[in-house]
């Protein structure tokens, strides 16, 4: 059974489409990130499953109990989820132990305090507990956070871009332990990021959200080595669109030799465009060359070229002692990679 089920969910602002048809599912233990552009429909999304809104169409089910169709909606502190957000929301009155207490008191005051000590252990505050919110680090506040969220062992847990607030020195480490205890906890998760650096650190896969939809969900591996579509490859990272023909399931030839490729290509059709990252392209002279170098940048451990072929532009990398004589004409030489072919049909 999976923990979340999103069916065919649909929402609306003011006759505004936000969410269209969007189906996801969650599997137990699982830690999705909902990844997209600014406005796309992450945290509305959120909102949905979290019963903060009543979608007008499709269904939210929760370990297989639906919370919300067109018939039911149940209201969101009965749905049994857990919560954190960038701003902590921690209750400044109140200190570290009676926020996380905070939400337990079907509980009894016993077992409500050992649930307490558990969590500070947990997310090791245990010689804090009597702080106030403000007597701690960005850090420290967002570990009672998640202590709060995870206290009353909720089948689901919301994060929405918990660790924009956090310095970026410490937000990797930040990152790791709380997806430590996340995991440690056997709790499902549903995080919100725009950044991939981050998604790619706290989740198990990634669901790339585009105009209210999902692109495509999957591990990180797999989206960047096989996007269903360009929406997928471009926001995974800059690249550069190449005429290809697929001539068979193994490979592409291209303006720039023969490329081969680690996954197999399954498209029918032979005829579409790469789309290339700079990684796998590197820069040569060569008399015939109609790559354009707009500027060259030392960065301390390599080079970096600024070029430009047929009106698009890209930042390739290039080591140190392989300089490229930029008053000559430029090619590109194409590694074998995992190749992201488009046919026509799909590019269009
Ligand atoms: N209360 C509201 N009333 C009207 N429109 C809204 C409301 N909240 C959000 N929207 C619109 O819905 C769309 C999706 O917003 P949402 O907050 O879900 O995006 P997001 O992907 O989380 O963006 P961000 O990364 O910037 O937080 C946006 O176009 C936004 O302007």
């Amino acid at each position: 059974m999976s923990s979340l089920l999103l069916q065919n969910l649909s929402y609306q602002y003011d006759g505004q489409s936000v969410i269209k048809a969007l189906n996801l599912a969650v599997e137990q233990n699982e830690i999705v990130c909902l990844l997209g552009a600014s406005g796309c429909g992450k945290t509305t999304t959120l909102k949905a499953i979290a019963g903060l809104i009543q979608p007008q169409h499709g269904s939210v089910v929760i370990n297989g109990q639906c919370m919300s169709d067109e018939r039911h909606f149940v209201a969101p502190q009965h749905r049994n989820i857990g919560m954190m957000f960038q701003d902590y929301a921690l209750f400044p009155h109140l200190t570290v132990a009676q926020n996380i207490a905070f939400g337990l008191n079907k509980l009894d005051k016993p077992e409500r305090l050992k649930r307490v000590d558990e969590m500070l252990e947990l997310v090791h505050l245990n010689n804090f507990k009597s702080r106030y919110p403000h007597e701690l680090s960005g850090g420290q506040q967002q570990r009672v956070a998640i202590a709060r969220a995870l206290a009353y062992r909720p089948n689901l847990l919301l994060l929405d871009e918990p660790f924009s607030n956090i310095d970026a020195q410490v937000r990797y480490q930040l990152i790791n332990d709380i997806r430590a205890i996340i995991k440690d906890q056997q709790v499902s998760a549903i995080f919100v990021s725009h950044s991939k650096d981050e998604a790619f650190a706290f989740s198990d896969k990634l669901a790339i959200m585009h105009e209210g939809q999902i692109a495509q969900l999957g591990c990180a591996k797999t989206l960047f080595q096989q996007p269903s579509n360009k929406v997928v490859a471009e926001f995974l990272g800059q690249g550069i669109y190449l005429k290809a023909t697929r001539y068979n399931g193994a490979g592409v030839s291209t303006d720039f030799g023969d490329v081969s490729s680690m996954v197999p290509l399954l498209q029918s059709q032979q005829q579409g465009q790469i789309y290339v990252r700079p990684q796998h392209l590197e820069l040569v002279n060569d008399p015939n060359g109609q790559v354009r170098v707009e500027q060259q940048r030392f960065v301390g451990t390599e080079y970096v070229y600024r070029v430009r072929f047929e009106q698009q532009q890209l930042e390739v990398p290039a080591p140190t002692d392989k300089t490229i004589n930029t008053d000559l004409p430029v090619s590109f030489k194409i590694k074998a990679h995992a190749v992201n072919f488009f046919s026509e049909q799909e590019l269009n």
